[in-house]
């Protein structure tokens, strides 16, 4: 999803541009990871005070008036009045809310909010950021509200904070003026909380614009009392996932790219579209990605044109995905008549591609998804081919009692925590819990038992996940070869340097044999962070 490049829209209310860099410029991000010079001044000779005001003994107090939980609290018609907030604040805000408090997704929320809204483009574009990058960043956020406000942020009325992260990204993260994000915030508190909390908003903001980004940074280190914390808050991570990040990259030999690969999760994806096999061209205005054969950028021109015109043989797909279902199909020459199956095909972007590869070479793929709204997406997403492609709707545990030895190629793309894609979803790494891997591990484990018996022998198996993490990845692997001695590890490495475009910098892979894994990263690719490995299915034992 494209986010908002620092010009803010349209100002309904009338007010002057809210803006302090120049203008057409690109993103403006200051928040963590990036850390821009420019600032213009807030009116404020004082950048180092906090909402806290001095008390007389030279102690911080908490600022006056709401903030403070009370719970129940329904503000009265009088909290109401005042200046309207603009609507694409508001329209982040809401979604924000609903994330927090209806465990609401971003990714779905907002695009309806910002069309019943009727927000313009650029109002569109300042909500989306305003919003996601309000949830990304939440952690930094909260330690910078919890110095400025000498509170904890659970301290604080929900609302309130909700209203507080808006503000703290505007002015720590954007180019929006300080003023025009401080009055837009207090105007936002006065609409969905208490009079007292207006002053609550605009002590703990004006506090924030005293200081410039980097000297927040410093705080906030300052503030960690352990290394792990300090990479959680500065990159805005809970600490279990720096410490499965940091363990993965270990294992690659690469940990000293864990704050990298920390930022780039803070980073808005590139969109990368692909033109299906044999089936679309790519566009004149067409950049080539780097490594998937069949991935493109658009450096110019209308992509929902472009994407309409091409009857969905165009279509948006992350380059690491592209790779995944390339390394399944082109591992080795297809033979004709050869039986492909997608055990884990829900919404349907790697069989998409599948049913490509396999069709355009006289062989087939059965796609099969458990969740019955997530098969029919996979229906619809097939529907783009002339020809019929078989989905099926069946919880995939069974597949191989139900499908023996049936599948030349079988996809496990498993349910995984999603680890590798938290730049794509920004409430998803406050969502997941160590408590999720335990029961994706064995579902994973499950799913793959069964691939290996619905594979023929000689046949070849890619297990593939969104996730870094060990345990859904190299974990996994190692379980399945140490319970199949039929099954053995290909170079998976080997395997995708024959597909690439360029060389992916791989670290060391799990290595087993002649057999490799591959670790993609954001940081290192530009691409989800994707663990292929693909396996060769041998004859049982009788
Ligand atoms: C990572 S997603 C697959 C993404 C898909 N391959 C694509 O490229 O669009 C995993 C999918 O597995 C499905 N799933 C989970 N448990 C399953 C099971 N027991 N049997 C079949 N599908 C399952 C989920 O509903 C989800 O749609």
């Amino acid at each position: 999803m494209s986010e908002y490049d620092g010009r803010p829209g349209g100002t309904p209310e009338g007010r002057g541009p809210e803006r302090r860099g120049p203008r057409g410029n690109g993103p403006a991000r200051r928040g963590p990871g990036s850390g821009s010079p420019e600032r213009s001044g807030n009116g404020s000779g004082d950048r180092r005070g906090s909402a806290g005001e001095r008390s007389g003994n030279g102690e911080r107090r908490a600022p006056r008036g709401g903030g403070q939980r009370r719970p129940g609290h329904a503000p009265s018609r009088d909290d109401r009045a005042g200046d309207a907030v603009q609507p694409a604040r508001r329209v982040a805000y809401d979604v924000i809310v609903a994330v927090r408090a209806d465990d609401a997704y971003a990714n779905l929320l907002l695009p309806t909010a910002i069309r019943r809204a009727a927000l313009s483009s650029a109002d569109a574009g300042l909500a989306t950021e305003l919003c996601y990058g309000s949830l990304r960043l939440r952690g930094y956020y909260d330690r910078v509200i919890e110095l400025a406000a000498n509170r904890a942020a659970d301290q604080i009325d929900p609302e309130i904070l909700d209203v507080l992260r808006l503000g703290v990204h505007q002015i720590l993260g954007t180019r929006v003026a300080a003023h025009a994000a401080v009055n837009e915030s207090v105007s936002l508190a006065r609409e969905v909380g208490s009079r007292s909390s207006t002053g609550f908003v605009n002590g703990v903001l004006r506090a924030i614009t005293r200081a410039e980004p980097e000297e927040w940074r410093e705080r906030v280190a300052a503030s960690a009392k352990t290394e792990d914390e300090r990479l959680s808050l500065l990159h805005s991570h809970p600490e279990w996932i720096v410490r499965s990040l940091r363990q993965s990259l270990r294992a690659e030999g690469r940990g000293d790219e864990l704050e990298a690969a920390l930022a780039a999760d803070n980073e808005a994806p590139k969109v990368t579209y692909i033109a299906l096999p044999e089936r679309a061209e790519r566009p004149a205005v067409a950049e080539a990605s780097a490594y998937s054969p069949l991935a493109f950028t658009l450096g110019g021109g209308d992509p929902e044109a472009v994407i309409r015109a091409a009857s969905g043989l165009i279509r948006v797909q992350d380059e690491g995905s592209q790779l995944a279902a390339l390394a399944l199909s082109r591992a080795r020459a297809i033979e004709p008549g050869e039986a492909w199956s997608d055990l884990c095909a829900g919404p349907g972007g790697k069989a998409v591609l599948l049913a490509a590869e396999a069709l355009n070479s006289g062989a087939t793929l059965l796609a099969n998804e458990v969740v019955p709204a997530r098969a029919e997406l996979v229906r619809r997403a097939l529907a783009v081919l002339p020809e019929e492609v078989e989905v099926s709707r069946s919880d995939a545990r069974d597949w191989g009692e139900r499908h023996p030895q049936a599948f030349t190629r079988t996809l496990v793309d498993a349910p995984c925590t999603g680890l590798g894609a938290l730049r794509r979803r920004p409430e998803a790494r406050w969502r997941k819990t160590p408590k999720d891997l335990a029961e994706l591990g064995v579902i994973q484990l499950d799913l793959v038992h069964s691939a290996v018996a619905g594979t023929a022998p000689g046949g070849l198996l890619a297990y593939v996940t969104c996730s870094p993490h060990i345990a859904e990845t190299r974990g996994v692997v190692t379980e399945i070869l140490r319970r199949h001695p039929h099954v053995t590890l290909l170079d998976t490495q080997a395997i995708l340097a024959e597909i690439t475009e360029s060389p992916l910098d791989l670290g060391e892979g799990l290595i087993v044999g002649e057999g490799s894994t591959v670790q993609l990263w954001p940081h290192r690719h530009g691409t989800d962070a994707m663990f292929i490995a693909l396996l060769r299915v041998g004859e049982r034992a009788s």
